[in-house]
């Protein structure tokens, strides 16, 4: 039998898993971890339970996602083996050893497919590091960017292709039932946000960490594409804002978590709601969780949608090319980003 060395983890970057100055947040900036809010709790909703009403199903999607941009899905079509398949990959891939993983490492964000870390400049301007790590890398069309990926853990190419291309199917069918929700064609979102759209996935890691209080996992931000599949591994650590709050987002086995993102924010003029939300950190297990975006080509030119603005509901935000949206978003780095406030007319 092969036996496995277990290594101790150590960050892609070659930062050891210890609690150093760079991880430890400002006071102002801490998570307050007891100071949540369990008045309320992320909608689920079962997409299987209205096969008999389909339009009961539209409105329910409709209303929470102008109330919370954020809920959980359940009997959603995605295999739950390779929900499980893909995770594991990962969490194989991310307790390689780090000399395995650093050829992903870059600082270069043009490259497609990286390991990366992120950070915010502190009130000093000093960088607080992020205790996590990130792997990002397109997740379709499959042919393009299978040759790029791991070879390591040996199933990683095949799992994550299978699981992308069902977690697509399940990506399109929530764009038509939110298209309904605002009372259009079911293809109308797919639609304005234009042809051959960029699909990227980050595979968020987060180990255990010794300080939970002094550090966080993801910071409060607000995803800037268009909708996001949020696969967890079961491990608390995602809080979302609701009414001033962070509310913590208790994991669901075999639910998806979707995150309405700002392109849809924007083209709803403001209807459907792109929430912050953060990562926080616990002392006891690794969290991992994989999100799979849909965003727009950056010559796409996104704003309200006309259907939806008329003398009585103006547009709140200006046209831009999506491209402009990105350069605001480099622009932001290292701050708590406000990106589609920078477009409000
Ligand atoms: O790890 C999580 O639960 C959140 C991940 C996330 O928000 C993201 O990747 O944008
Ligand atoms: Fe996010």
């Amino acid at each position: 039998m092969e036996v496995k060395k277990i290594v101790p983890f150590r960050f892609a970057n070659n930062t050891a898993l210890c609690l150093s100055p760079e991880f430890i947040l400002p006071e102002e900036k801490r998570p307050c971890l007891c100071d949540v809010s369990s008045m309320h709790s992320v909608p689920i909703i079962d997409l299987k339970g209205y096969d008999e009403c389909e339009h009961g199903l539209v409105q329910k999607i409709s209303e929470v996602s102008q109330q919370w941009g954020m809920f959980q899905v359940i009997n959603h079509g995605v295999s739950p083996d390779l929900c499980r398949g893909v995770l594991a990959a990962l969490l194989e891939f991310f307790q390689l050893p780090p000399e395995e993983r650093s050829i992903f490492f870059t600082k270069d964000h043009s490259e497609p497919v990286k390991i990366l870390n992120y950070y915010f400049n502190g009130s000093d301007q000093k960088k607080v590091a992020m205790w996590s790590e990130t792997f990002t890398h397109p997740w379709h069309p499959t042919e393009d960017f299978k040759h790029y990926l791991p070879t390591n853990p040996p199933q990683y190419r095949d799992v994550f292709a299978a699981y992308a291309k069902e977690a697509g199917t399940l990506m399109n069918r929530l764009l038509s039932l939110m298209s309904q929700g605002l009372g259009l064609e079911e293809g109308s979102l797919v639609r304005r946000l234009g042809a051959n759209p960029n699909f990227y996935s980050h595979a968020n890691y987060y180990p255990p960490c010794p300080e939970p209080e002094l550090t966080m996992g993801l910071n409060e931000h607000n995803d800037i594409t268009a909708l996001t599949i949020l696969q967890l591994n079961g491990v608390p650590g995602l809080q979302v804002e609701y009414d001033g709050k962070w509310v913590p987002v208790d994991p669901v086995p075999d639910a998806f978590v979707i995150i309405v993102a700002d392109q849809i924010q924007v083209l709803s003029n403001g209807r459907y709601k792109s929430p912050a939300h953060r990562a926080v950190t616990n002392r006891w297990l690794s969290r991992l969780s994989l999100a799979m975006f849909y965003a727009p080509n950056d010559e796409v030119v996104i704003g309200p949608m006309e259907e939806l603005t008329d003398e009585e509901l103006p547009p709140i935000y200006r046209n831009y090319r999506h491209k402009e949206y990105m350069e605001e978003f480099y622009r932001q780095q290292g701050k708590r980003r406000r990106v589609k406030e920078a477009f409000e007319l």
